[in-house]
């Protein structure tokens, strides 16, 4: 797969070419243009021309249309993409098929029918003036977009999170700069095909390849031209893009990191929690931002549920590898942390031993730790990988103030059959998103970010148009 960039309607590929790796087996399987600054400000230029042009005078529902195209185009491709994202990610190909390119085609399809028939305006009644000068007037509010927005995206579910960022910014009337993690550039490059076939406008959509630090993504997210940034990734790439970008005052949207609890009361359907927890802690070997990775169970049922979640923690198979050599020994590293810091290792613990291609790559074992006070690193730090902690606890408060002790706030699961103690506890949970007897149920309407560290702000339905756009009062004297 070569990736290339994307600008102003031209595929280039300027700049030094890094190799791309595959997390499966540790071959190499592509190359990477790193984009030098002069592609950056390209790109920043023609989103900044196209918003002047044909895109920044197109109505909603054009775009809509244009969305729509998109949605088709990569329905169309659809094994393309999926073997790409198999290719960049090591992940399982059902993973691929099921969630990632579906997910895809489902944002764009969602912010279509989202822009579809929303007033263009929201008006306010007549109302007596109320400045000093009194006075009737009628006021409406309109909203503007935000202008060139920078998009810089992770490398974990690359394909979904990079277009759940572009398909609102497009629907609200702004023109993009995709710079996707060094490490999955392929779905990207697709991704533009796809765009330019689909016909939008040079320059709506630009795509720059390259790493972050001083690098792409640090020339895009301090660039002058820049009008907002929506970011996913770790907690610490905030802080950096924040300081890059707060020469400039630039509005950011953060997806950040995560330490996600989970609740499990002695009332819950066990099987369903112990289901429910497997998915949570190793879908993806917890490369997902909405893993569980620290586990309460209500003392009665801790001993059964901890054997039962180890039993199928040994029983996995066919799991995915970390996506670099560098993340799974940042994971391994972990794991030895754990035993020094006094953990009993249930399962896993270490890495696999296949014996055959997967041993040249970068797969760890799925793993359950238990016995670790709340102080220690590998209970309070992201992983980021398959491996979770068990802990008791004895009542409803001791489980909120355990899974509220944390730096983190994005996602928990409760596991409960009572339903009174379920709507008691939920909103006590001080992250963006609970879900109740359920993981990673989705609609795209509904507001999904983190509190605390783990992000700013909320996407999803009108919580990307209202970030994506600015709201202007017109206020017109009668
Ligand atoms: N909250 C969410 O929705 C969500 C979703 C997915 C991943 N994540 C988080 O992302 C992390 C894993 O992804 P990752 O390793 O790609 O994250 P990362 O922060 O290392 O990189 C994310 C992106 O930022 C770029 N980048 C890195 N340093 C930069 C800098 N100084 N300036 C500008 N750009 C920079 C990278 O090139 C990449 O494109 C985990 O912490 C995970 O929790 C959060
Ligand atoms: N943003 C979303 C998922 C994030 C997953 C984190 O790895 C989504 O489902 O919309």
């Amino acid at each position: 797969m070569k990736a290339e960039h994307y600008v102003g309607g031209v595929f280039r590929s300027d700049g030094p070419a890094f190799p791309l790796i595959s997390p499966a087996d540790g071959a190499e399987i592509g190359a990477v243009p790193e984009a030098p600054r002069q592609v950056v400000d390209d790109a920043v230029a023609a989103a900044r021309e196209a918003l002047r042009g044909p895109w920044g005078a197109s109505g909603a529902e054009e775009r809509a249309a244009a969305l729509r195209r998109v949605a088709d185009g990569i329905q169309a491709r659809f094994e393309e993409f999926a073997a790409a994202e198999v290719a960049d990610t090591g992940r399982p190909r059902a993973f691929a098929e099921t969630v990632d390119v579906p997910r895809a085609i489902g944002n764009f399809r969602a912010y279509a029918d989202l822009l579809y028939g929303r007033p263009e305006r929201a008006y306010t009644t007549q109302v007596p003036g109320w400045s000093a000068g009194g006075g009737q007037a009628l006021n409406y509010t309109v909203r503007r977009p935000l202008g060139v927005v920078a998009v810089v995206s992770p490398w974990n579910l690359p394909l979904l999170l990079m277009t759940w960022k572009v398909a609102p910014a497009l629907a609200a009337g702004n023109a993009v700069v995709v710079k996707p993690s060094e490490e999955t550039p392929s779905t990207a490059t697709l991704l533009a095909q796809v765009i330019d076939q689909a016909g939008l406008p040079a320059g709506a959509f630009n795509l720059v390849h390259g790493h972050g630090p001083g690098a792409a993504g640090e020339f895009l997210t301090g660039h002058p031209g820049v009008d907002a940034i929506a970011f996913t990734g770790e907690s610490a790439t905030g802080s950096a893009i924040m300081r890059n970008a707060a020469a400039h005052v630039t509005p950011v949207s953060f997806e950040l990191g995560g330490k996600n609890p989970a609740l499990v009361f002695a009332d819950a359907d066990l099987d369903a929690a112990v289901d429910g927890t497997v998915r949570s802690s190793f879908t993806h070997s917890g490369q997902i931002c909405l893993c569980t990775e620290r586990v309460y169970v209500e003392r009665p049922v801790f001993d059964e549920f901890v054997e039962r979640l180890g039993a199928r923690a040994r029983e996995l198979k066919d799991y995915g590898p970390m996506i670099s050599a560098a993340h799974r020994d940042k994971v391994l590293s972990y794991y030895r942390l754990a035993r020094e810091e006094g953990a009993t290792v249930v399962a896993g613990g270490g890495a696999p031993s296949f014996g055959d291609g997967r041993d040249g790559g970068f797969h760890v074992e799925p793993t359950v730790l238990t016995g670790l006070p709340e102080t220690a690193r590998t209970v309070r730090e992201e992983i980021f990988g398959p491996v979770c902690h068990v802990a008791p606890f004895g009542t409803e408060d001791e489980a909120l103030r355990l899974a509220n002790d944390s730096p983190y706030g994005l996602a928990s699961t409760v596991w409960t059959r009572d339903l009174s103690r379920a709507h008691r506890v939920a909103p006590k949970v001080e992250t963006g998103i609970v879900w109740v007897n359920c993981w990673n149920l989705r609609d795209l309407r509904t507001p999904f970010g983190g509190v605390k560290a783990s992000g700013i702000g909320r996407e999803g339905g009108e919580y990307s148009l209202d970030f994506f756009s600015e709201p202007v009062n017109v206020c017109i004297q009668i």
